[in-house]
């Protein structure tokens, strides 16, 4: 048996409370590995409840062009799955908070999945987001990431059908991730699917903390979208700021200020 993960709980901690969680994603090594380990302070002091780092690849799939292009610069940066370790393990010395590592199937399995699984927990990484690993194909990562201590977070979408939301509900730790749209991640205007509809729809077979991602980019649409869920994904729009800044010194502080403001509306709301 393994003990609670700290995913677990914080979102159990969060419940009680009767509050919902945000979960801020950045692309690790944009515009640089210092850079991220600057602005990932600023996002947990900013109330982040939970930390995804993506782990850039030159074929994202799942992602639009904002994060696609964060991509680009990471890579061109240096970035490597090792010094994001090495970066997870310099935030770990100022912060408690949930750390997930997002990343493409290719390199992890390139890196060897053991390995990864055992490097990504030993630096303090909580939970592993594989949007390409399809469910019947992920027994080694799951087992290897369990053996470690390492969630391995499902995605679902409005598409899923319950066949298959059985066997990911059954198979999921930490929390589900519920993709809002059948499409890839980046701001919307609005989110047309009936969350309300999908997200029970999974808690018909899950009983696990459920998020909500993809196209939430301000406290307004964070708010809407919490009505059904435990916690909401914000990227792409923390990802344009740090687009937009000059560096990552002014990029953190700027950052903050769109978590603080995502955090207080879910907490008044
Ligand atoms: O960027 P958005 O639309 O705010 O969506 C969250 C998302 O960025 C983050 O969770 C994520 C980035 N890349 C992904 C790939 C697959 C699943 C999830 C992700």
């Amino acid at each position: 048996m393994r003990g609670e993960s700290r995913i677990t709980a914080c979102l159990e901690k969060l419940r009680r409370a009767g509050k919902k969680g945000l979960i801020t994603f950045i692309t690790a090594g944009d515009p640089d590995l210092a850079g991220t380990v600057v602005i990932a302070k600023h996002l947990a002091a900013a109330g982040a409840d939970i930390i995804e780092l993506g782990i850039p690849y030159s074929d994202p799939l799942a992602d639009g062009p904002v994060i696609q292009q964060a991509s680009a610069r990471a890579i061109a940066a240096g970035t490597t799955i090792d010094k994001i370790f090495g970066a997870v393990g310099e935030i770990r010395q100022h912060c408690s908070v949930p750390i997930v590592l997002m990343g493409y199937y290719n390199p992890v399995y390139k890196y060897g999945v053991g390995k990864f699984a055992g490097n990504a927990a030993a630096t303090g990484v909580n939970g592993l987001i594989i949007p390409d690993l399809p469910h019947e194909e992920s027994g080694p990562l799951r087992r290897e990431a369990a053996k470690a201590g390492l969630d391995l977070i499902p995605l679902v979408a409005p598409t899923t059908t319950e066949h298959r939301l059985v066997k990911i509900a059954s198979d999921a730790r930490g929390f589900i991730y519920c993709v809002s749209v059948t499409g890839v991640t980046g701001v919307r205007e609005e989110i047309k699917t009936d969350l309300a509809a999908f997200t029970s729809r999974v808690r018909r077979f899950a009983n696990l903390p459920l998020a909500v991602g993809f196209g939430i980019a301000g406290p307004e649409q964070a708010a809407r979208a919490a009505v059904y869920c435990d916690a909401v994904v914000v990227g792409s729009a923390l990802v344009k700021i740090i687009a937009g800044s000059r560096d990552a010194g002014a990029a953190g502080p700027a950052a903050g200020a769109l978590v603080r403001s995502m955090k207080n509306m879910l907490d008044t709301a």
